[in-house]
């Protein structure tokens, strides 16, 4: 059954933009992360100090497949790296895959990560000023992946409700 995969940087809207779908639709909504943190028992940011990054992107990649496997129709939101690691990527244009990359600019990342960073562990520690750095940087290398979604939304300056508008015109 078709999948609706949502990716892009960290607060992009994944989660906040899959869930409406999900209520609009009426089509089930996982979160990729929310699913990892269930399997284990430990929070995200539990398994970056427990056991590295590394070990959360193995659980990452395991979960993405297994949720691709499931027979059910489903949203999944990934996590921000998700498509980065693993050859991920190459699973966002499997057949039964409709991939969207929630685009949004440096600014709007900014403005909607600097007040919401503590569950987030690779912005947690920064300041002001680092965080705009770290953003520029880390989405400039991160954009050839997001890049391989079937589909692109721009999320800037759009509400909630006007995002999964224009995510039902490019799925229809
Ligand atoms: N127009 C909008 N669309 C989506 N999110 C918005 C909008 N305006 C404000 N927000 C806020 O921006 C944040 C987006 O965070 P969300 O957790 O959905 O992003 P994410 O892409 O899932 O991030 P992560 O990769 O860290 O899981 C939320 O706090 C949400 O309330
Ligand atoms: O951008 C990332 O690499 C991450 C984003 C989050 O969704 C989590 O998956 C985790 O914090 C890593
Ligand atoms: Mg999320």
């Amino acid at each position: 059954m078709k999948k609706i995969v949502l990716l892009g940087y960290m607060g992009c809207g994944k989660s906040t933009i899959a869930q409406k779908l999900s209520k609009t639709t009426e089509i089930p909504f996982l979160d990729l992360d929310k699913c990892i943190e269930n399997k284990v028992n430990l929070t995200i940011n539990e398994i970056f100090d427990k056991n590295g990054e590394i070990y959360f992107r193995k659980l990452e990649h395991e979960m993405f497949q297994e949720l691709l496997q499931s027979p059910e129709e489903m949203i999944i939101g990934l996590g921000g790296g998700t498509p980065c690691y693993a050859n991920n990527h190459e699973l966002l244009n499997k057949e039964g895959v409709d991939s969207i990359y929630l685009k949004a600019s440096i600014d709007t990342l900014y403005g909607r990560l600097l007040h919401n960073k503590s569950k987030r562990p690779l912005i947690a520690d920064k300041n002001e000023e680092e965080m705009r750095e770290f953003i520029a940087t880390h989405l400039f290398e991160r954009s050839f992946y997001y890049n391989q979604a079937k589909y692109k939304v721009s999320v800037d300056e759009k509400t909630i409700d006007e995002t999964v508008s224009d995510i039902l015109k490019v799925l229809a």
